[in-house]
């Protein structure tokens, strides 16, 4: 029998980690392995769902993916990966991958047509998680006034904002779409998203509402939609391309030691942010006298501070930070204040 997969996608920030680790928590006995791919050159991701501490997400079952978005390393890295799981004496039940947020999913999809993994895998469903939050606010939307003085400048430019084309293409894919962040936003403003994105998806699909990624565990596993034998009908900016890049974003990593405490640093994050067109920073620091590494998360305006595991024994107590935003992102004066918020507490 073929292994199912489901592929998680969504933009920077969607809350594809949060929902990962709901359903790692709500398996039950299910054997689940983990693919997580990352943009940024340090792995954050995969490291909070090992910190779960929590026996459902054993650390031997995720593997992480960091060398660049899942779409442009298929061949290289996500086929290898993927032939070890298959291999695996014990192999899994089910295969969750969790995509970059700046992942194309096709590319991906079609990686199941090869012959080595087409006989022994099949995509259950494309899972397409949508911050209710961010697009009520319009960050998807083109600024039409800065779309026309980027074409007047450069009259080759063909395409909307990279952001837009990247949010329909994740639509465009999905099997089921996670309206997340339902928290955030009223019912009215969340019937207004769920009424907007709906024309972007393909006919039939379902749009399920949640808070944190808390979607049944039924309701996302056993699609069994087979994804990678109906590719046409899931349509992308980018058919038709031989091949793509993420020359439109940028990342960076900022390291630090120990803090005194985080608020200087928050308040720093919130201006550097206003500031700048940062669409994404995600981290750990440690602070001084707290066993615990402190997990930090922005996304657009909003940023988090919360406590995970403890810092194992031999590992450094050190904090570090991978900024993501759109290319032309002003990295020297970023990384100067951020360099300075996070070594300002040194001891
Ligand atoms: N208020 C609210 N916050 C959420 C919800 N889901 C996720 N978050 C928060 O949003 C931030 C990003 O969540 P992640 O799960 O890391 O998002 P992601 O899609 O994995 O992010 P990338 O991998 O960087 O693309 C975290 O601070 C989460 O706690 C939600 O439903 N409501």
């Amino acid at each position: 029998m073929k292994i199912p997969t489901t592929v998680v996608t969504g933009f920077l920030g969607a809350g594809k980690t949060t929902l990962i680790r709901h359903l790692l928590q709500n398996a039950k006995g299910r054997r689940l392995a983990l693919i997580v791919n990352e943009f940024g050159d340090v792995g954050v991701d995969g490291e909070l769902l090992k910190g779960c501490n929590d026996a459902a997400c054993p650390e031997d079952d995720i593997v992480e993916l960091a060398n660049g978005c899942i779409c442009c390393t298929v061949a290289d890295d996500f086929l290898p990966t993927m032939m070890t799981l298959l291999d695996r004496p014990n192999p899994p039940e089910h295969i969750i991958i969790e995509t970059s947020g700046l992942a194309l999913p096709k590319p991906l999809i079609k990686a199941f047509q090869w012959p080595d993994i087409r006989t022994r895998a099949t995509i259950d469903g494309v899972v397409t998680l949508i911050d209710a939050d961010a697009v009520a606010a319009g960050r998807f939307a083109t600024d039409e006034a800065a779309l026309a003085a980027a074409r007047a400048a450069d009259p080759s430019l063909d395409h909307d904002s990279p952001l837009e084309e990247l949010f329909d293409d994740q639509l465009a894919c999905a099997d089921i779409v996670v309206l997340n962040k339902a928290d955030l936003v009223s019912q009215v403003v969340l019937a207004r998203v769920e009424h907007q994105i709906r024309e972007q998806m393909r006919e039939g699909v379902k749009i399920v509402r949640a808070d944190h990624g808390a979607v049944d565990v039924g309701v996302l596993l056993g699609i069994t939609a087979a994804a990678e034998d109906d590719l046409d009908s899931r349509p992308s900016v980018h058919d038709g391309e031989a091949e793509h890049d993420h020359d439109d974003f940028d990342s960076f990593v900022v390291d630090g030691t120990e803090l005194e405490s985080v608020e200087p640093l928050l308040h720093v994050l919130s201006r550097l942010i206003e500031r700048h067109d940062i669409l994404r920073v995600k981290g750990m620091v440690a602070i001084h006298g707290k066993p615990a590494r402190m997990v930090i998360q922005a996304v657009g305006p909003r940023v988090q501070h919360y406590f995970d595991r403890p810092f194992k024994g031999d590992e450094p107590r050190r904090s570090h930070l991978v900024v993501i935003g759109q290319k032309g992102l002003d990295e020297a004066a970023i990384s100067v204040e951020l360099r300075a918020a996070l070594g300002a507490g040194i001891r």
